[in-house]
């Protein structure tokens, strides 16, 4: 008890009281020669080797599944090492950098990332790894992620040609400015203006009011020299809504804004370090002239007569990029997670709280029930957000293969299924990674557990892309169904299905899971249509607007139907590796019976199970969780993150977390002398006086 970090009477002065040093004095006990061999000794001690023995599957084999194939274990291996021993790439200090530092410490590493990806002439896969492990949001993330994707989306093969090799080689840096002051969610109220003038054979771009000032775009506010601009198309004195133009706005020789372009930063963001590596900008355009062939035409054309033609395809191809995004969203939200539960789990390996008053062991912090019941379901959910996003990568180059072949059958599908991923993924892993933090005591707080800025970098996430409120009532637009909406077909079974589990065992049973889980979303969906038909005597949209909030919850019912009816696939296919299937089993049923337990409400009100079954599903729970918690610290480690990518002294794979914390304090530029700045101007002032007074009493 006395020894652990809520009693740090004895230690404080000791080691904060050391005589003046210069920038770059050491802790005390590092002076020391004894000390600093107690610290080295200590460094090559496994502190987590007891848990990583316990476990009970061959952890090389889980990093397989959980990469996807031994080649990608490989190259995501060779990738975080090449970033990791690169002294360009460190970011230890990123939250301790004032936001020009950290900005322009941002194009150093980009500027570098690049300079290696063409010395060691990486593949795009090799390259995209690369950038995922130098872990700082930047404007090439807008570059690769959104501007190369929306020209070759949206662009004919003849824009494709031109501008493509330019953005392949960085010859120009471009950005995606869709979103303005006034107008972000709905896509089609954007204001920004593009008109025809076939006098010139040009689009003249303009911002006609405050509110249509581009606003949001990453890479836009510094960086980009080009950006896609989304604006309504206006030709014959006809509005033909939102269309995107490419657009260059600053020079290529000296970077200065074009005539008629006003841009810059929108301002600091969220946290320290974290997004504010990212320009995000606003931009103004006053008349400024394009040529007319820097339309993306490839869904719709503007003749040189200025005639509008719109090709035979939905014109919600346009929002290809967003959809794109999204799905890739959806993985990266598997890694935002994991990396939050690998710091808490080691940590909570680590950490130990209370169990003796005798001056023997205390209980490691992981061993509680509570810590368990908190944190295994976020290690659960981190594997299901993997699944589900390989599946939701799977459904997106199948959309996309048929879209080329003219089908579009399947584009509605795609749209609900990553904008709804995209909903909860995000606003899970967002609530897990704060959750994570609080998991980890008083120490998660510190800069150093990493989990601040992994919060602040990671929450823009439920906002960018669509808000996830927005994104979630997109699903009730879903009419047939097919797909992912096919288990609406038995909808007189599972209207009248009764759960036939009888004891917590039974709950094991992925058919019991499944049809539970079915039963519920098709429940709450009907119930939600025939509220909307009563509530709307006249209209649907006034009905659907009254019942929302009931929507948004039966969205959330029907995404969680995929995600775990995804995981269970998964489970059910064939895994190599001694153990592997039957842990990733045990968490596809944490998972599903955490969402079961948490959601109780939902289940009990369709009438799906009864309470008693309800009951059965959490004592299940309890002993899955004593199940898993052997395996712990070795599911963990198959995320296979070296230290660098985890940035937090907390989750080290070593678990020698006390000398790391130690050590990273004294790196505080506060404690770059020993009398604090100001103190001649404010605090010696202030004792006088005060010793002044008492001295006059
Ligand atoms: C510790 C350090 C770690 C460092 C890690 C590094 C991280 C780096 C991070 C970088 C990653 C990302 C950067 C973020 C970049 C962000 C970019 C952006 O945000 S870009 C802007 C995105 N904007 C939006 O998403 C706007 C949201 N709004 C919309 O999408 C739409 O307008 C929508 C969906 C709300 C629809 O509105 P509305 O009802 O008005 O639609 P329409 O009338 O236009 O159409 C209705 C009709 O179309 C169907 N529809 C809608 N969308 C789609 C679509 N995408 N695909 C197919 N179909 C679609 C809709 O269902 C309707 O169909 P119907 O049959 O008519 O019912
Ligand atoms: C970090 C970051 C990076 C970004 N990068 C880019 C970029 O690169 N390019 C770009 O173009 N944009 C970018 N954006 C903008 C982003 O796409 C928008 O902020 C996002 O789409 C949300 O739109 P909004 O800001 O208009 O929110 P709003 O729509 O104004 O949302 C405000 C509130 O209203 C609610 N709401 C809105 N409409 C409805 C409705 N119909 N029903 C119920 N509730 C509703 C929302 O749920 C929310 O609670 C970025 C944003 C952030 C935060």
């Amino acid at each position: 008890m006395w020894r652990g970090g809520s009693n740090t009477r004895t230690c404080k002065r000791r080691f904060f009281s050391s005589p003046t040093r210069s920038r770059h004095h050491r802790p005390p006990y590092m002076l020391h020669s004894r000390g600093s061999q107690h610290l080295k000794a200590m460094a090559e001690v496994d502190h987590l080797a007891a848990e990583r023995a316990t476990a009970r599957f061959d952890v090389e084999e889980m990093k397989v599944a959980w990469a996807g194939s031994r080649h990608a274990v490989h190259v995501a291996d060779r990738m975080a090492r090449l970033v990791a021993s690169d002294p360009v790439f460190r970011k230890d200090n990123r939250t301790m950098l004032s936001r020009k530092e950290l900005f322009k410490d941002t194009l150093r590493k980009a500027a570098h990332a690049w300079k290696r990806i063409v010395e060691l002439r990486l593949t795009e896969e090799e390259a995209d790894l690369l950038r995922q492990y130098v872990d700082q949001p930047g404007y090439v993330d807008l570059h690769w992620g959104m501007f190369v994707p929306a020209i070759k989306g949206q662009g004919t093969e003849e824009q494709q040609h031109k501008w493509l090799p330019l953005a392949y080689k960085f010859q120009i840096i471009g950005c995606y400015a869709q979103t303005e002051l006034g107008h972000g969610s709905n896509v089609q109220g954007l204001e920004t203006t593009a008109t025809f003038d076939p006098k010139t054979d040009e689009f003249v771009i303009h911002s006609p009011t405050l509110t249509s000032s581009k606003w949001w775009p990453g890479g836009l506010g510094k960086a980009s020299t080009h950006a896609v601009v989304y604006a309504r198309l206006i030709t014959e004195g006809k509005d033909y809504g939102i269309h995107g133009f490419i657009v260059q706005l600053r020079s290529l020789e000296d970077h200065s804004p074009l005539p008629g372009v006003t841009l810059g930063d929108i301002g600091g963001k969220f946290g320290s370090g974290a997004y504010n590596s990212m320009d995000n900008g606003v931009l103004r355009f006053d008349h400024v002239r394009i040529p007319r062939d820097q339309m993306l035409m490839r869904l719709s054309q503007v003749t040189r007569e200025g005639k509008y033609v719109h090709s035979n395809v939905p014109k919600q191809l346009l929002y290809g990029t967003m959809v794109y995004v999204r799905q890739s969203i959806v993985a990266d939200a598997s890694k935002a997670l994991s990396r939050a539960v690998c710091i808490a789990v080691r940590y909570s390996a680590v950490r130990k709280q209370f169990g003796s008053q005798d001056g023997g062991p205390e209980t490691q912090v992981l061993n509680y029930k509570t810590q368990q019941s908190r944190l295994f379901p976020l290690l659960a959910s981190a594997y299901a957000f993997r699944f589900v996003g390989d599946w939701l990568n799977w459904l997106y180059t199948d959309v996309t293969q048929k879209l080329e072949a003219k089908d579009f059958s399947t584009l509605q599908e795609a749209h609900a299924c990553t904008a709804g991923l995209k909903a909860v993924t995000t606003s899970v892993t967002a609530d897990a990674i704060e959750e994570c933090r609080k998991l980890c005591g008083g120490h998660g707080y510190l800069n150093s557990s990493g989990l601040p800025e992994l919060f602040a970098v990671y929450v823009p996430a439920c906002t960018y892309e669509g808000d996830n409120v927005v994104l979630l009532l997109q699903l009730a637009s879903g009419k047939q169904p097919v797909g992912t909406m096919a288990y609406m077909g038995k909808v007189q079974y599972l209207m009248q299905c009764k759960s036939a589990v009888s004891s917590a065992e039974d709950w094991l049973n992925p058919d019991a899971i499944q049809e539970a889980f079915e039963a519920r979303a098709l429940r709450m969906a009907v119930n939600c249509a025939q509220n909307i038909s009563q509530a709307a005597s006249q209209e649907e949209a006034a009905g659907f607007y009254e019942r929302s909030p009931d929507l948004l919850e039966a969205a959330v019912a029907h995404i969680q139907l995929i995600i775990v009816t995804k995981f269970i696939e998964k489970v059910h296919q064939e895994i190599p590796g001694h153990g592997v299937k039957e842990q990733l089993q045990a968490l596809c049923n944490v998972y599903a019976l955490y969402i079961l337990h948490k959601h109780l409400g939902d289940f009990l009100a369709t009438g799906c199970i009864t309470p008693r079954q309800g009951a059965l599903a959490n004592e299940q729970l309890g002993k899955l969780y004593a199940q898993v918690r052997p395996n712990a610290v070795a599911l963990v480690d198959a995320f296979n993150y070296t230290d660098h990518y985890l940035g937090s002294v907390l989750g080290r794979y070593d678990g020698d977390v006390y000398p790391a914390l130690y050590e990273e304090a004294w790196k505080d530029p506060l404690n770059e002398t020993v009398v604090p700045e100001g103190y001649h101007e404010y605090l010696r002032p202030l004792i006088k006086q005060q010793q002044l007074k008492l001295s006059r009493l």
